[in-house]
């Protein structure tokens, strides 16, 4: 008897959970390519993207939420931060959300609530290669395509999203 996921989705899709934040994710069983989005259709037996080239460098704006267990605990908006993990996810889960809602611009949100140096430029970074960030902070940024907002992603600085801007 298949489970209830396994029973909406549809042909060649499998639900999974992300380790970092506990979300479900969707893996398309043909193409092993991820998405979050719930599939609507059964999975492709091809990836249309394959003929994207990874660009050597992206341009990203983030916004960081640290939390206790950040390495460094500290930022320009507070001495001490000690908001769990959960705490920050939350935060960031609803900051996602007034983005995604258009309520506010990431911006604006990064340069009130990033716990990032970066904060004062609106959460910018400039632009980056391969082998400069964290390596969960790299794999997400280089996933993105111009424009596209990231899911939560944790790196030892803490929790952050990202949007590419280049
Ligand atoms: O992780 C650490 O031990 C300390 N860091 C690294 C750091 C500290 C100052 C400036 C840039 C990076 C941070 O916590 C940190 N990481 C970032 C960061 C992480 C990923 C991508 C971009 C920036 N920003 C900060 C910050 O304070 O401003």
């Amino acid at each position: 008897m298949a489970s209830t996921s396994e029973e909406t989705l549809p042909e060649g899709w499998e639900a999974r959970k992300s380790r970092s934040t506990g979300m479900t994710y969707f893996l398309n069983t043909h193409t092993k390519k991820s998405q979050w989005d719930k599939p609507d259709g059964p999975a492709p037996l091809v990836d249309e993207d394959d003929d994207e080239v990874t660009p050597s460098s992206v341009q990203c704006s983030h916004l960081l939420v640290k939390h206790a267990g950040s390495r460094r605990p500290s930022s320009w908006r507070e001495e001490n931060i000690t908001r769990t993990k959960e705490e920050a996810l939350e935060m960031l889960k609803e900051f996602r959300k007034r983005i995604v809602n258009k309520e506010l611009t990431f911006e604006e949100l990064a340069k009130t609530y990033s716990d990032c140096s970066s904060a004062k430029r609106g959460g910018d970074l400039g632009r980056f290669k391969k082998g400069q960030m964290q390596k969960p902070f790299e794999d997400a940024a280089f996933s993105l395509k111009v424009g596209q907002l990231s899911q939560i992603v944790d790196t030892d600085s803490g929790l952050h999203i990202i949007v590419r801007t280049a």
